[in-house]
């Protein structure tokens, strides 16, 4: 199996005329490994650029500013990620990333906020990098465009009013990830990985990476294919969500990092997590139970799914929040 490349051009609004062809690309995609390279997307050059030049700004803080706005102090997880924080694969060794964590700009007074949800609000900003904020507010905006965007294409997919999942996604539960890698150790041992293998948890992730590569995603069969950076592409993947949402049409597949590519240098990438509405409900859409059939999954809410799965990978207990394990 090879990552397919779909090219967004002609279907980057709505009516757009490829759009019938990029949504059949898309069904075949994700009913293989639910991964594809995107090009043709209309996202600047510059933008990416001035992110990843942001990203290594943030990782490479000395060590006691970062410590001091650790994920670990914010309510909703944003914030500072230490090495070896997060465990994505729990027969594997604690992942060798260090990342930082941030969301959309809601205002303080919004509802979710208010209640504290997941992923609503709260972000943690270093006094010494002044423009975070807004360079990240606008790299998530055109990322939540081109993740909405895809969400019409998924829908046309599976032959759905091209609208279809708008609704759901009223607020919705967006996270930017900058992650650095360092150098995969040369005596690592066979359990070691910058991210252990794991399915990704919400809608769509919109991945940048840099030119060194080490991501590499499970094929149906079981093998492992490198994802390679190509320029110009981001690499698009489908989270738990997708299956729910499509009784195990589409899928979600386990995908690893490891750093082992880059000459002894740090690897950066920057991934862009695109949830629907904390309340969206999550069940089979029209067509994908076979009749007679049960739905294979039972319906949640979307931030029902999300926030147990970063309760697990964290090491925390869902009702007492963190544990001392870290
Ligand atoms: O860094 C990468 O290439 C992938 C990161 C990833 O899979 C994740 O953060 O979920
Ligand atoms: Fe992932």
């Amino acid at each position: 199996m090879s990552i397919p490349v779909i090219d967004l051009r002609g279907a980057q609004v709505p009516g757009g005329a490829r759009s019938a062809e990029v949504a059949a690309q898309l069904r075949a995609a994700a009913m293989a490994s639910g991964f594809f390279y995107l090009r043709g997307h209309g996202l600047p050059q510059p933008l990416l650029e001035r992110q990843f030049a942001l990203a290594e700004r943030l990782l490479t803080l000395p060590a006691d500013t970062r410590q001091a706005l650790d994920m670990r102090h914010s309510p909703t997880l944003r914030g500072f990620e230490n090495l070896g924080a997060q465990t994505l694969d729990a027969s594997a060794r604690p992942d060798l990333k260090e990342s930082f964590y941030c969301g959309m700009a809601y205002p303080a007074d919004h509802p979710y906020v208010r209640a504290g949800y997941q992923t609503y609000g709260h972000n943690q900003w270093p006094a010494e990098v002044p423009e975070a904020p807004a360079q990240c507010e606008a790299y998530i905006q055109a990322m939540l465009g081109l993740s909405r965007r895809l969400m019409q294409l998924l829908a046309l997919s599976l032959g759905l009013p091209e609208n279809w999942f708008d609704a759901s996604s009223g607020s919705p539960m967006v996270t930017l990830r900058m992650i650095r890698y360092p150098a995969h150790p040369a005596d690592a041992d066979a359990r070691t990985f910058g991210a252990g293998a794991h399915t990704d948890w919400g809608a769509i992730t919109i991945l940048a990476q840099d030119g060194h590569g080490g991501l590499e995603v499970q094929t149906p069969e079981g093998d492992w294919v490198a994802a390679a950076p190509i320029e110009g592409c981001f690499v698009v993947n489908l989270g738990d969500m997708i299956p729910r949402w499509t009784n195990g049409l589409y899928h979600s597949n386990p995908h690893r990092v490891r750093n082992t590519h880059s000459g002894g240098a740090p690897r950066y990438s920057i991934p862009f997590f695109y949830e629907p509405d904390y309340f969206a409900r999550i069940e089979a859409v029209p067509g994908t139970v076979p009749a007679g059939e049960q739905p294979r999954f039972a319906p949640c809410t979307a931030g029902e799914h999300l926030q147990q799965m970063y309760r697990k990978s964290y090491g925390m207990d869902a009702k007492t929040g963190i544990t001392a394990t870290s």
